[in-house]
């Protein structure tokens, strides 16, 4: 068979090549031709699928997207056509989470913050949201729930109106899917209305869909003195974004929140996985065989750590101060497809051992670094 892979999507030879012949594409540009007598597309966020793209494809049956989500993808279109789909959902819900909790602790240490006591509104609490919840548990830091589909589903405990959590946080981090239109839209969900409203001084996160938060009204805002601290590694109209809006930012970034290896290597896999089942053949690899070994892997902690500590242990593993060095000074130069494409690799808060002797385990725990011993002592 023929698989059509992102030329930007690890481990593709790795788990595919057994099952077929693996071309690759430059995601941006994927042309209705290539898809001819392609029995396999293997697609990033970048790649739209739509009739003009899907109009010679003759013998597609199988379309994956190694992305939590899906809003580039016409779905009924695939179903339509009788072409299986599948994404990779919570595949990188680590990597996003860590990625607000790097930005947290950074922001924390540049403006003299301290995040105990602080409050945080969560927005959207599926996959990324409820690891962001579970991960921030023990650090003290307040937090609010807001996902009223969720809610009604009877799937959250609480649920906190947006608007009121906009009014109660110091921080409000974003999480929602993006959906253009109809009841449950969430396109310009944080709108002009909203966002003129927003508190002096609050922080916003937003490493969802760049469309969640309208960017010229929020631009316009802080054109007009308004003070916020931003941190946005999602952008509106993507390559091409308002890069007005960056010297406003505390922290920016080109899409990368999600960009750990193993959220990367978590998506190529639940595609394999995906296209085996369509094929009913037995799917037999495991990322784990594939992963390199990280170049930090074990340290150890000797006293009662204060929050400062956790950051700086947070950082070790993964500092978003890199990636927003790597944005600004290179943005103009090299253009926001060619940073996402060279991301250096970033690893996740397991891959680092803590050998932990002070009374802190718990809360390294649960951050997700891999606490191996703990002496209560
Ligand atoms: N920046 C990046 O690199 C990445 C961005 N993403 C984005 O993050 C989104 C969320 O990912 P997951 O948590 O895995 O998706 P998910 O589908 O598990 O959870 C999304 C949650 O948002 C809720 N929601 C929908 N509309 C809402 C609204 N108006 N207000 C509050 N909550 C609402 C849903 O009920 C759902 O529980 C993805 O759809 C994707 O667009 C995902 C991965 C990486
Ligand atoms: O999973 C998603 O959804 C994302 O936004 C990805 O992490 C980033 O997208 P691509 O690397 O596929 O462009």
């Amino acid at each position: 068979m023929k698989i059509l892979a992102d030329q930007n999507m690890p481990l593709v030879e790795e788990f595919f090549s057994d099952l077929g012949e693996v071309k690759r594409f430059d995601g941006r540009n994927l042309q209705a031709s290539s898809l001819q007598d392609v029995d396999a597309l293997l697609i990033r966020s970048v790649t739209k699928v739509n009739a003009p793209l899907l109009s010679q494809a003759n013998k597609l049956q199988f379309v994956g997207t190694a992305t939590i989500g899906i809003d580039h993808v016409d779905t009924h279109l695939l179903a339509q056509q009788d072409i299986a789909f599948t994404n990779a959902p919570g595949c990188n819900a680590v990597a996003v989470a860590e990625y607000v909790i790097s930005a947290l602790y950074a922001y924390a240490q540049e403006t003299d913050t301290c995040l105990q006591g602080k409050t945080l509104g969560i927005v959207g609490v599926g996959s990324i949201g409820k690891c962001l919840q579970h991960k921030l548990a023990d650090t003290g830091i307040k937090l609010l729930m807001c996902d009223p589909l969720r809610f009604k589903q009877g799937d959250l405990d609480e649920h906190i109106d947006i608007d009121a959590v906009l009014e109660q946080a110091d921080i409000v981090t974003f999480h929602v899917p993006l959906i253009k239109e109809g009841a449950d839209k969430t396109f310009h969900l944080m709108d002009a209305n909203r966002i003129s409203k927003l508190k002096e001084n609050m922080l916003l996160i937003n490493a969802s869909r760049g469309d969640v938060i309208d960017n010229q009204a929020l631009l316009k805002l802080l054109q007009s003195g308004q003070r916020l601290e931003l941190i946005l590694d999602v952008w509106e109209n993507e390559p091409n974004i308002l890069t007005a809006l960056l010297p406003y930012t505390r922290f920016a970034s080109v899409h990368i929140a999600g960009h750990s290896l193993e959220g990367k290597a978590r998506g190529t896999q639940m595609l394999y996985d995906g296209l085996c089942e369509r094929l009913g053949v037995c799917a037999n690899k495991q990322l784990e065989a594939f992963l390199p070994v990280p170049a930090l892997t074990k340290c150890r902690t000797e006293k009662t750590l204060t929050e400062q500590d956790l950051g700086r242990l947070v950082h070790l593993v993964y500092d978003i101060r890199r990636d927003d060095g790597l944005m600004r000074a290179n943005l103009t130069s090299h253009g926001f497809d060619s940073l996402r494409k060279n991301y250096p690799p970033r690893r996740e808060f397991s891959t680092l051992n803590i050998d932990n002797m002070s009374v802190h385990g718990d809360v390294l725990a649960t951050l997700g670094f891999n606490v191996i011993e703990k002496n209560e002592g």
